[in-house]
């Protein structure tokens, strides 16, 4: 939409029901092209509603309001979505219509450490081999817009650290734009730039943040924001 040119995302007033029970409730959101947006709130405040509303699923959905996003789009979910009968580049350039297909699969598996998994089955990979696969899929797309429904929120906490890190360093090329729903407010404090919070589905708190990446947790400014994000989670910082 021309109107919107600066902006990768626009929303205006979008709401969404299921049999009559509202999930999304006006929501209005802007959001500026290769921003990396954190998406937080409580267990059932609509976050994964917006990002399939984003994707252009749950058809099932009654909805009002409109959104504009780009038509390249990628959708990571915290299971991988492999193919089991697949092996892993087969899985990594599915539907690629490019003469290139194969070679760019590879050095895109190269660059998310599985270069040696290319033959493999998804079966023999661990969870973490898995997501870097399902991320090596995402990215070999070049998405304009990456959708991430908690990606990492299966995996033990040294591979989340891992993962979060292999993520930042490859968008630092391609500069999507980025909405990741997450429960930890650690890795939205870490990757950021900005971190909103759903609460009985609209959004009640819109935080920049505008640290330099790589960014650690003890610096200040983050745990400030981190206390009161915790607040608004409805968790006490001090008693954790
Ligand atoms: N297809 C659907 N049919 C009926 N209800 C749905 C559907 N999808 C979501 N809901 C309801 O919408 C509400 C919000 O769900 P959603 O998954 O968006 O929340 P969430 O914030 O992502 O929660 P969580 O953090 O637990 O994943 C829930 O009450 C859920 O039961």
């Amino acid at each position: 939409m021309n109107a919107h040119l600066t902006h990768a995302v626009v929303i205006r007033d979008l709401s969404r029901s299921f049999k009559g029970k509202t999930v999304l409730d006006h929501i209005s959101l802007d959001i500026p092209a290769g921003q990396f947006v954190a998406l937080l709130g409580e267990s059932g405040s609509g976050k994964t509603t917006l990002l399939r509303a984003l994707a252009g699923l749950d058809d099932d959905a009654e909805s009002k309001g409109h959104y504009s996003r780009p038509d390249n789009v990628s959708v990571l979910f915290q299971d991988s979505r492999l193919l089991p009968w697949k092996t892993v580049i087969d899985n990594v350039k599915l539907g690629l219509r490019r003469p290139d297909a194969r070679a760019a699969a590879e050095a895109m598996l190269a660059d998310v450490g599985l270069g040696d998994k290319a033959t493999a089955w998804p079966s023999t990979l661990s969870g973490g081999q898995k997501q870097r696969a399902s991320l090596a899929r995402s990215l070999l797309r070049a998405p304009a817009l990456l959708l991430a429904d908690e990606p990492f929120g299966a995996l033990d906490a040294l591979t989340r650290l891992r993962m979060q890190a292999l993520l930042m360093r490859l968008v630092e090329h391609q500069r999507p734009t980025i909405i990741l729903v997450t429960h930890d407010v650690d890795e939205a404090l870490l990757l950021a730039d900005r971190i909103l919070v759903l609460k009985d589905g609209h959004i009640a708190e819109d935080h920049a943040v505008s640290l330099a990446h790589p960014r650690h947790q003890h610096q200040t400014e983050l745990s400030l924001l981190r206390a009161r994000l915790l607040a608004s989670l409805g968790v006490e910082a001090g008693n954790l």
